[in-house]
């Protein structure tokens, strides 16, 4: 059995560059939309989020594992944020609806974990 979604939401999302200390889009040097789900693999209950481009080419922005114990910021009402050992991910979403929803659904991912 493959990994099913739980949760599909449209965001801009961004990396934090430490180097000039701020947010850039990824894939893009304009902010776009992404598409971005939760994928749940059921048989090894690992989770992940995955995001591609709205445009054409799908362009995968974002393929990061949700980790036991990380700490998800919701940092704004439209801009929520957390760490992977390597860099700063960044959702700016669309609305404050979607952000509500892949909050609800991190947070249970972080709690099946
Ligand atoms: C201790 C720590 O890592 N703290 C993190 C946040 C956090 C807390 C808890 C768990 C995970 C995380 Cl990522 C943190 O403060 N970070 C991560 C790298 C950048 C930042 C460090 C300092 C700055 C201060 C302002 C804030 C920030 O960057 N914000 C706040 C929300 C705001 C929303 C949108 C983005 C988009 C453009 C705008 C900007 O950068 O101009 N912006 C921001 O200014 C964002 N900052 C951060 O988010």
């Amino acid at each position: 059995m493959g990994e099913s979604s739980i949760c599909q939401v449209r965001a801009t999302v961004m990396m934090y560059a430490d180097t000039n200390k701020r947010w850039v889009p990824v894939g893009s040097d304009i902010p776009s939309f992404s598409r971005v789900q939760i994928f749940h693999n059921s048989v090894a209950n690992t989770f992940r989020v995955v995001g591609r481009k709205l445009q054409a080419d799908q362009q995968v922005v974002i393929n990061c594992p949700i980790i036991k114990g990380m700490k998800y910021n919701q940092a704004t009402p439209n801009f929520h944020q957390w760490r992977d050992p390597k860099q700063v991910w960044g959702l700016n979403f669309g609305s404050k609806e979607d952000a509500s929803l892949f909050a609800k659904s991190m947070i249970n991912a972080l709690e099946a974990l």
